[in-house]
């Protein structure tokens, strides 16, 4: 968490009550030294192609996984469709025992004060910005959204600061969930048992970090995590383990066979590989090859979600829901509660048109047909 300091950094021209996604965006654009929350009236899509050139904040080395994530969705198209009776789509769904509004989560995302620059500021709202109050945004945000919001756990916090962050998820009871990095099984049994006891329905481990245990500091370890691991974690916990980070079919068959509850098919938005495939054109095979052997673990999906078209298109290749990281960073920034929760309507506004325009009436239940690829 960010340290107190004598003197908060106060930033000028705020916002003080935005009242739109554009004010929002032009908040997190002044507290953020290292993303230029660009792309304003599009209501920040961040395909790596504004003003920031490459500094995306760890968009990674050359920055093609983070760019393919953005491209894979563009190659498909929405294949429209209006003669029909559907007028009121259904986008709630049941994860994992959990009653979502629509099948969008918050991204997981932590360290927002270094990784943004955003450290010692004063927000929009005149408060210091933090991690939790960053954390704050996020879960209430989608809390009053009627989905799920994340909290992080970043490589080198300090228990002291995950127990703070697991504050803000026991407040939400029921509608928070919380990350742990593939730590020790000894370190990751302990973290269970906090996010177990503030009531998160379930957690995820994002199994992708395992590279950074070349950075990490001593006695801040993290491990790629074999079977035998992951079906330790599984037994240990009381609550379903969803395991973040898989983009290939034979890893998404051991996390099934583990016993996972679910999986994230992610490469970390492109910071942890910089030369990956995209998450959308790895998708496809893994559904099959999870469904063909009679798994219903559901399988969720990260990277370049950037409107409610985009939710569709994740949905049509077998996702039952998508995460979305950086707009939200910048909602949460920018706007706080409300920021996120404009964000969140965004997204399911542009999701209800899209399935009207396309002829879908449930979320739950969408053919691939609806798509074109285009050539
Ligand atoms: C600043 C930042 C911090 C992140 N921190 C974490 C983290 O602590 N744990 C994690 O599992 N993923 C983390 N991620 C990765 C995101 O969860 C996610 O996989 C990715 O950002 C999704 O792509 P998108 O930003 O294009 O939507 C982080 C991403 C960003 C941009």
């Amino acid at each position: 968490t960010t340290a107190a300091v004598d003197k908060p950094i106060a930033v000028a021209g705020y916002v003080k009550k935005p009242q739109n996604l554009t004010d929002v965006l032009m908040n997190a654009r002044k507290i953020m030294d290292t993303c230029a929350a660009c792309d304003i009236s599009g209501a920040g899509r961040c395909n790596g192609k504004g003003p920031c050139g490459e500094t995306v904040p760890g968009m990674g080395g050359k920055r093609l996984s983070f760019v393919r994530n953005i491209e894979a969705f563009e190659e498909v198209s929405l294949n429209m469709r209006t003669v029909h009776n559907i007028t009121q789509p259904k986008t709630e769904i049941n994860l994992l025992g959990v009653k979502l509004s629509m099948p969008i989560l918050t991204g997981i995302t932590g360290g927002l004060t270094y990784n943004m620059g955003a450290a010692n500021k004063l927000a929009f709202d005149g408060e210091m910005m933090t991690e939790e109050k960053y954390a704050r945004g996020i879960i209430q945000g989608a809390a009053n959204s009627g989905t799920i919001g994340w909290a992080a756990d970043g490589i080198g916090d300090p228990l002291e600061t995950y127990k703070r962050r697991m504050n803000v998820v026991q407040e939400f009871k029921g509608r928070a969930v919380a990350q742990i990095k593939p730590r020790t099984q000894k370190e990751i049994f302990e973290r269970i048992d906090i996010v177990q006891q503030a009531g998160a329905p379930f957690f995820a481990i994002d199994v992708d970090s395992a590279g950074r245990a070349a950075r990490a500091l001593p006695g801040k370890t993290v491990e790629p995590k074999d079977l035998k691991k992951l079906k330790e974690i599984v037994n240990y916990a009381k609550i379903p383990f969803i395991a973040k980070g898989i983009m290939t079919v034979d890893e998404a068959l051991m996390c099934a066979e583990a016993g996972c509850g679910a999986i994230i098919v992610s490469n970390h938005g492109g910071r942890v590989l910089s030369s990956t495939p995209a998450t959308m054109h790895v998708l496809p095979s893994i559904v099959k090859a999870v469904r063909d052997r009679g798994y219903k673990m559901p399988i969720l999906m990260d990277g370049g979600v950037r409107d409610g078209g985009d939710v569709l298109k994740a949905l049509a290749y077998g996702a039952q829901a998508v995460l979305v990281g950086r707009p939200m960073i910048r909602a949460s920034l920018g706007g706080g509660v409300e920021g996120v929760e404009m964000l969140f309507k965004r997204y399911h506004t542009e999701l209800v048109s899209s399935m009207v325009l396309t002829g879908v009436a449930d979320v739950n239940n969408v053919d691939p047909s609806i798509l074109i690829q285009e050539v």
